[in-house]
Order: structure tokens, then C-alpha cells, then sequence
């Protein structure tokens, strides 16, 4: 498992980030609009006919295997896969994961139709997969990198689809662990507390350069 160096620049960053973000955020309106379509039958094999297209003309030229997790020299971090914060990955909501000078990382956020477990709210794994995130990014926020130990999840009542607010924080540290806790919350309080335990690979700095960052997005 290797982070890879990718030598461009930060407006070539910014530049990239402009072409692949729009193309990411139409992505997560079609997964959207296919889940609540009402149209014609005929109306959607029409569709799903333009969108194989799209989808050639996208593979024309692709790279092998996963994204992967690149940085610039400058240490700008393109995480761009990732299934939470990727800002190329129509899957990811995707979180914008703020770090405060407390160490507090938060996360504000808008799930639909997409995320749905129970209906009208957020599936269970989602938000575990989202607490993990956040988590991992508090547990990391001494740019210190861990990894996801143990994760235990308490789910106080349902969280319904809609806007959100995650946040962590670093609460106890032992040797190379780290134990972070945090909750998504929505308009009326918390609805789920996790608690990790957060590891710091003994070859951290082998994997991980000490240049490289969590980005902006
Ligand atoms: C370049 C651009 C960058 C931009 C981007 C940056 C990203 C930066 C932030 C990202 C944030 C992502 C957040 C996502 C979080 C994931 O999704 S991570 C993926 C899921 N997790 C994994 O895949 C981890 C898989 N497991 C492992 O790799 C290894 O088991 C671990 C966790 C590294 C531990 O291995 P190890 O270092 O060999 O552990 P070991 O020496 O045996 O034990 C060390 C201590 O930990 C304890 N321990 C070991 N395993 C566990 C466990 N599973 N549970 C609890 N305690 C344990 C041991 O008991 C021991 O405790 P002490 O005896 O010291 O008290």
C-alpha cells in the first residue's frame, strides 16, 4: 500500500479539480434521478442507451485498477477515489472534512435517496462508513496517519435523510493508539455515537510521505 507522488502543480490541481467535479456531481444527480425516475419506460431504455455511450467514450482511455491515493510535491492531497471524500467518486456524498485548531474535525453534509436504508432514512452501513471517515480523518488530524482498528457504533434512533453534521475528535492516546470519538447528528441532536480504536501502521512514514495532506475536498 503505497501513497504515490503525482508531480503537477496546485493550479493544475484546481484545474483538474474543476473538469472532474462537475462530472462527479452530474454522476450523483443521474444516481439520484434513476432511483426517482417516473418517466416513460421508453424514456428510460432511451437513456440507458446514451449513458452506455457515455460510459465507451469515458473508458477510451482509463488507468488500471483503483485511483489510489495521490499528492503533489507541495503536499496537496488528491484522495480523489475515496469512497466518502472522493471528489471523483459519484458514490461519495462526498464529505468536506474540516479540521479546527482543537483538533475537532466536522463535516457538513446532505444525504437522499441514494443512502436510504430504512425507509426515508440512512441506511446503517452508510453511517458507519461516514463515522469511520471522520473518525480516521480526527485520528489523523496530528497528520500522524491511522487506520480503522475497532469500530463500535451506537445508533440512538433512525437518522432521516436530509442535512447532517458529523463530528470527532481524538480523546485518548496509548502508544500508537489512538481512541476517537465523534456522532452524526441532525437538527434535533445526535442519532449515532461511534467509538474507534485508531492505529498508526508501524511503517507509517514508508507509506505515507510527511508532505502529504488531507485536501480541501
Ligand atoms: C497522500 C495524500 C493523503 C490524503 C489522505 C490522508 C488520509 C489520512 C486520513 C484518512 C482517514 C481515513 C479513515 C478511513 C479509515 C479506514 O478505512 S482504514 C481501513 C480499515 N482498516 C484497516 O484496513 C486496518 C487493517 N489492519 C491493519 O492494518 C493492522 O491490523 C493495524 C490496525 C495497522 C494494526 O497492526 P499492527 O500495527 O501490527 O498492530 P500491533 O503491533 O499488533 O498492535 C499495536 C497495538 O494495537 C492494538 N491493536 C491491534 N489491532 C487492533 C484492532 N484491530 N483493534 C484494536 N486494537 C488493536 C494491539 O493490541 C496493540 O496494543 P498495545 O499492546 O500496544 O496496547
Amino acid at each position: 500500500m503505497q501513497f504515490t507522488l503525482e508531480d503537477i502543480t496546485a493550479d493544475e490541481v484546481e484545474r483538474r479539480m474543476a473538469v472532474y467535479g462537475p462530472l462527479a456531481d452530474t454522476v450523483r444527480d443521474l444516481i439520484d434521478a434513476v432511483i426517482r425516475t417516473e418517466v416513460d419506460e421508453t424514456v428510460v431504455t432511451e437513456a440507458n442507451a446514451r449513458l452506455t455511450a457515455v460510459v465507451e467514450s469515458l473508458r477510451a482511455n482509463q488507468i488500471d485498477g483503483a485511483f489510489g491515493v495521490r499528492h503533489t510535491a507541495e503536499g496537496i492531497g488528491m484522495p480523489w477515489g475515496n469512497a466518502v471524500i472522493g471528489l471523483r467518486n459519484a458514490i461519495a456524498p462526498p464529505l468536506q472534512v474540516l479540521k479546527h485548531p482543537d483538533g475537532l474535525v466536522t463535516a457538513d453534509f446532505t444525504l437522499g435517496a441514494a443512502y436510504e436504508g430504512p425507509p426515508g432514512c440512512v441506511h446503517g452501513g452508510v453511517c458507519a462508513m461516514l463515522l469511520d471517515h471522520v473518525l480516521g480523518q480526527a485520528g489523523s488530524a496530528d497528520d500522524v496517519p491511522c487506520y480503522t482498528g475497532t469500530l463500535k457504533m451506537r445508533y440512538l434512533r433512525p437518522t432521516r435523510l436530509g442535512p447532517l453534521h458529523a463530528e470527532a475528535i481524538i480523546t485518548e492516546r496509548e502508544g500508537r493508539k489512538k481512541i476517537v470519538r465523534g456522532a452524526i447528528s441532525d437538527a434535533d441532536g445526535e442519532t449515532v455515537t461511534a467509538e474507534g480504536v485508531f492505529i498508526v501502521p508501524k511503517d507509517w512514514a514508508g507509506v505515507m510521505p510527511e508532505s502529504a495532506r488531507i485536501p480541501p475536498r
